[in-house]
This record gives C-alpha cells, sequence and structure tokens, in this order.
C-alpha cells in the first residue's frame, strides 16, 4: 500500500514534470521563434541602412561630380592669361595698377557671382561674356610694370576701358590718375566706365573722393565716364547691384561703340 501510494504520488509528480517540461519547449520555442523574428528585423534594418547609405554614396558623389562639373565650366568660361599680346581688336579694356582686382572683378562679372582671382594676372588675359542681347570680348592686360607699356598699345583700339582702382590703396591713387589721364589722352573718344573697387575694406574711399582723387571732372566733356563702387568680397556669393547694373551698362555700350 505504501509502495502504490508512493506510486501514485510519484506519478502525479511525473505527469507534472511532464506538464512543465512541455510548457517549457513551449516557452523556449516562443523565444526561439520571437530571436528569429528579431533577427529577420535586424537584418531588414541593416538591409535598409545599407541602402540608405548606398543612396547617400550615390548622392554625394554626385554632388562631387556636379561641383567638378561646375568648376570646369567656370575655367572654360573664365580662360587662362597668356603672354602673347592677342591680335584681335574692339576689345573692352581692363586696366589698372597691379592688385586693384581687375581679375577679380571680371571673373565675377563672368559668373554673375563672386569669384576672387587666384594669382596676378602675367600677361594677357581675354574673358568672353555673353549676355541676352550681346556678345562681349573682354581684355585684361596685367598691372604690374612690365605689363603696362602694353596698355597704351591696346587703348588706341579699343572699345571701351574699365579702369579699375583699389579704393583703399590711397597712396597709389597718384599713379593710378597718372596713368588713367595718359590712356584716355592716347583715345579721346573711348568711353570711360571707372570701377572704385574693394569698397567693402573700412579703409575704402568713397566714390565722391575717388572722383576728386582721380581727376575725373578733366576727363573731358564729350567723353561718355560712369563711376561705379564695386566690391567683391566672399567667394560664390552674388555680385552687388551695382555690379550688375555695370555688367547691363557695359553690353549697352557696347553695343553702340561696334
Ligand atoms: N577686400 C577685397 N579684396 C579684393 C577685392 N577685389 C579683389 N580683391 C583681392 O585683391 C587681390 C588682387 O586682386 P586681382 O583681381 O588679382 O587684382 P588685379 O588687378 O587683377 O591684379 P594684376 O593681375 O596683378 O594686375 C586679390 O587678393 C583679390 O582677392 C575687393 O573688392 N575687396
Ligand atoms: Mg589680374
Amino acid at each position: 500500500m505504501e509502495r502504490g501510494k508512493v506510486k501514485k504520488k510519484d506519478k502525479g509528480k511525473e505527469a507534472e514534470k511532464g506538464k512543465e517540461d512541455k510548457e517549457k519547449r513551449k516557452d523556449s520555442e516562443k523565444e526561439k521563434t520571437k530571436d528569429r523574428e528579431k533577427e529577420k528585423g535586424k537584418g531588414k534594418e541593416e538591409r535598409s541602412r545599407n541602402k540608405e547609405e548606398d543612396k547617400k554614396k550615390e548622392s554625394e558623389s554626385d554632388k562631387e561630380k556636379e561641383q567638378l562639373k561646375g568648376k570646369e565650366d567656370d575655367r572654360r568660361v573664365l580662360g587662362k592669361p597668356v603672354l602673347e599680346p592677342p591680335e584681335k581688336n574692339n576689345h573692352i579694356l581692363v586696366l589698372g595698377l597691379d592688385g586693384a582686382g581687375k581679375t577679380s572683378v571680371l571673373y565675377s562679372l563672368a559668373l554673375n557671382r563672386v569669384q576672387h582671382s587666384e594669382a596676378p594676372t602675367q600677361g594677357f588675359h581675354e574673358v568672353c561674356i555673353n549676355t541676352e542681347h550681346s556678345q562681349m570680348e573682354f581684355l585684361e592686360i596685367g598691372g604690374s610694370e612690365p605689363f603696362r607699356s602694353y596698355w597704351e598699345m591696346y587703348v588706341s583700339r579699343g572699345l571701351l576701358l574699365i579702369f579699375v582702382v583699389d579704393s583703399a590703396d590711397h597712396n597709389r591713387l597718384p599713379e593710378a590718375k597718372k596713368y588713367l589721364h595718359r590712356l584716355i589722352k592716347i583715345n579721346p573718344i573711348i568711353p570711360l566706365v571707372v570701377f572704385a573697387n574693394k569698397q567693402d575694406l573700412k579703409t575704402a574711399y568713397h566714390i565722391t573722393d575717388i572722383h576728386e582723387a582721380l581727376g575725373l571732372s578733366d576727363v573731358g566733356n564729350d567723353r561718355t565716364m560712369f563711376l561705379f563702387g564695386t566690391q567683391v568680397t566672399e567667394n560664390g556669393s552674388e555680385i552687388p547691384s551695382t555690379m550688375q547694373d555695370a555688367k547691363d551698362l557695359i553690353a549697352h555700350l557696347a553695343t553702340h561703340m561696334q
């Protein structure tokens, strides 16, 4: 009897244990399925993250390509300085002392956004600027001493003279004045556009002082003459409205001189 009882108890216990084991198995199966689902989820997440990264990389390389293309396009528009004097006449001449900002102004007019020059112009620099109604051939001649003798050669056959001065370089304004007056004497009809550049500098003279310092009231009553305050500041920014106005006026004058 005793034994039987024990057996019965044991049987009961065994059955209980069996149930528990089943439950445990079920639980662990559930856990495993959860884990599998989690892994699947993780896999999906990872795949979509990888896709996003690939997309990001693609758009970054597209941006780089665009930037490179932009730079190439800029280089095509801006050309390169050359040592050989160009043959053609009817240029819009861009002259003025070294460092006045001729190249920077020219680049910015050509691109319609601010672009500083990277080096002094050693020789000649031709830039063609197209507008809606006209095509303009600009010629900058370097402002350093060795190139100044060419200024006079070209001014007699130029269409228009743009004379650029550094408005903050007070000490060299008399020198700039001397060259400007020499040039306009050679060609009594060439229209003159003066750029009082570097207006962004604190020490820059106001255009009325530049007018005075360059003796512009003696330039001649019959000559067309304009004076603009200009500035070439942060690379890539929009050109100031005065420079846009100056560009429109230059296009207008050049068409009427042809
Ligand atoms: N702050 C300021 N700097 C300018 C401006 N324009 C030009 N510069 C700077 O002045 C320096 C000379 O500019 P360039 O455009 O090379 O001058 P340039 O008249 O062409 O000189 P050359 O080619 O040597 O005759 C560069 O460091 C330009 O970045 C301006 O409006 N404001
Ligand atoms: Mg230059």
